[in-house]
């Protein structure tokens, strides 16, 4: 995809291969549906009073450890997509989401998570934005009334848009793990969205190979000191 020459055609389901429309998955017989959302705001704050933040993404960090979307497995013969994503967001987010069909974005075939797995996972992504306060009330009811908190979802995280010299920001998030497709789901909304310049999100990524260079090299370096401890006790 080349977003930084062409204007996406944002009518066009099937971006990349393993896309379906939502019609097509809904028909695929025997398959395991997920759907996940991107909630999104535009703000006016700056962090430190001068680095403009200009919109909030809002992710979380999972009970695996991996930084994904809210949402979960719906059941389509029993609920639709929507309504099962409204579900799992209540359970989530501690609040009632509406979802609605117009905030589909795509959906796509999940790489298989063993050879011997038996069904095939589509997941189904949407995006919705809301103002900066409905969003605030989002993170206070996710880290309060919500059922997940603490267990299968360990906290709600608002993505860096900006790069800071040196690297830090989306740079330095970009490196983290994400579960599934998760990362590429972010990284096309940010440039469908026009949420960050592409040339921005280029040097981002970019930067964030080094990173993620520096972090094997970190893990490794701790690797050795727990094979030291390791002979020892
Ligand atoms: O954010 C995501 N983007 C794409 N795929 C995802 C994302 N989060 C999870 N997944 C995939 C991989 C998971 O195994 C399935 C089910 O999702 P999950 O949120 O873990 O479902 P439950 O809470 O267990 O219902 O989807």
């Amino acid at each position: 995809m080349s977003y930084g020459l062409t204007r996406l055609n944002t009518s066009s389901k099937k971006m990349a291969s393993g896309q379906l429309s939502r019609a097509e998955a809904l028909a695929c017989s025997g398959c395991r549906h997920a759907c996940h959302v991107m909630l999104y705001a535009d703000t006016k704050a700056q962090l430190f009073g001068r680095i403009p933040i200009k919109h909030i993404i809002l992710m979380q960090m999972r009970f695996d450890g991996l930084l994904g979307f809210p949402g979960g497995l719906v059941n389509p013969s029993e609920e639709t997509l929507e309504s099962g994503l409204s579900r799992e967001l209540s359970e989530e987010l501690g609040l009632a989401l509406p979802i609605s069909v117009e905030d589909h974005v795509d959906s796509c075939f999940a790489p298989p998570s063993s050879p011997s797995s038996s069904s095939r996972l589509i997941t189904h992504f949407y995006v919705k934005k809301m103002d900066e306060e409905q969003i605030r009330e989002v993170e206070r009811a996710a880290a309060s009334t919500a059922a997940d908190h603490g267990l299968e979802v360990l906290g709600m995280v608002r993505v860096p848009l900006y790069t800071m010299k040196g690297g830090g920001g989306l740079a330095s998030f970009l490196s983290h793990s994400f579960i599934g497709n998760a990362r590429s789901q972010l990284v096309h909304s940010m440039l469908r969205l026009n949420l960050v310049a592409p040339r921005e999100l280029h040097k981002a990524l970019t930067h964030s190979l080094k990173t993620h260079a520096h972090t094997k090299q970190d893990l490794q370096a701790v690797l050795a000191l727990t094979e030291g401890l390791r002979k020892q006790f």
